[in-house]
């Protein structure tokens, strides 16, 4: 283990995810299903700071919106990178005291505990002083969880697999989307089962929508809003009825598209300009149909140290 004495704490700070195409395949052995997703990194932020801790301990604070739904024990996914990276890269009695400060909502499909993830490991190899490099890092993220590794890489990505082997995409100018993040939960496991009994026998052909890649490449909005695509966003508004109104009404407000961000149940709604947008995010916010309204842009960073 290196020595770490002269350095105070680490930060470092990583993006939420919406998808912009999430096709899903047929349920796998494993519970997992493939996919096939174009992830967009937007600019609603985790903060997360990591100090030096007694060996083996990982004291964990959490602050910010919905801290009271994050455990602070060995089920945070930030304790578990600890403990992950510390076996195959340090010394297995590593410790860390980690503060997070969370934006991203929780159990909101839009990767929040994966970016916490992706900065742990980014804070820690950096505390620790360990040699390791990003591509490690993108194979000790994929134990982690799905949506670890394009939290580590942020930008555009298509992912495969379970989402989570990963090219970047090349992405023109910069999206304005506003969220409608709910007053409630859903959990990613029951809206795969939700998608599972929807969808006996959906298709093991899977791609993202022709176009998509092309359209992004292109920087064009209105184009983009033509070739979203969600397949989970049936089985979230099947659990939650209540967000096609929160949908409806962005679209009554000005909104280019509307889509359930990943497994929900955050609406994520295309503005045309970030002066849409702004329009768009007052008249949402009147209309009462969420908890939180935030406007944010992407394609955004991934996991990075901040000075
Ligand atoms: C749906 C997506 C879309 O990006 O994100 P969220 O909306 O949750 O943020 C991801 O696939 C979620 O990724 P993540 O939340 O990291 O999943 P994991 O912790 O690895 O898995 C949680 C559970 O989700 C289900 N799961 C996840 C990924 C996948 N390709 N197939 C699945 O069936 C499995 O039931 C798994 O046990
Ligand atoms: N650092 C973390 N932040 C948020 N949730 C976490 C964290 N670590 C573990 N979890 C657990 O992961 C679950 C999923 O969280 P999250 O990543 O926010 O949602 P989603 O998978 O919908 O994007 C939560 O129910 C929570 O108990």
């Amino acid at each position: 283990m290196a020595d770490v004495r002269g350095i105070d704490g680490v930060r470092v700070r990583a993006s939420g995810k919406i998808n912009l195409a999430l096709r899903v395949g047929p349920r796998r052995s494993d519970g997992y299903h493939p996919l096939a997703t174009v992830f967009q990194s937007v600019s609603v932020y985790d903060d997360l700071e990591v100090r030096p801790a007694p060996p083996g301990e990982f004291p964990v604070t959490v602050t910010g919106a919905q801290a009271d739904l994050v455990p602070t024990d060995g089920r945070n996914l930030v304790v578990k990178a600890g403990r992950l990276l510390a076996e195959a890269y340090g010394s297995p009695d590593a410790g860390a005291a980690i503060a997070i400060r969370k934006s991203i909502p929780v159990t909101g499909g839009m990767a929040g505990g994966s970016a916490d993830c992706a900065a742990a490991l980014v804070a820690l190899s950096v505390l620790w002083d360990l040699d390791v490099t990003q591509s490690e890092l993108l194979d000790l993220g994929k134990q982690l969880g799905a949506d670890v590794p394009f939290s580590l890489m942020g930008q555009t990505a298509y992912g495969i697999g379970r989402g989570d082997d990963l090219v970047p995409v090349l992405s023109r100018g910069s999206y304005h989307w506003v969220l409608a993040f709910a007053d409630f939960e859903l959990s990613t496991p029951a809206v795969f089962a939700r998608f599972d009994e929807l969808n006996p026998d959906p298709s093991p052909a899977l791609g993202v929508p022709t176009g998509m890649l092309e359209t992004l490449a292109s920087g064009d909005a209105t184009a983009l809003a033509g070739v979203l695509v969600n397949d989970l966003q049936p089985a979230a508004l099947s659990l939650r009825p209540e967000l096609s109104k929160t949908m409806a009404e962005g679209m009554d407000a000005g909104a280019l598209a509307s889509m359930v961000s990943g497994s929900g149940p955050t609406i994520a709604f295309l503005a045309s300009s970030e002066e849409a947008a702004i329009d768009l995010s007052f008249r949402l916010s009147a209309a009462d149909v969420c908890r939180t309204v935030r406007r944010v842009s992407g394609p955004v960073q991934g996991a990075k140290l901040v000075a």
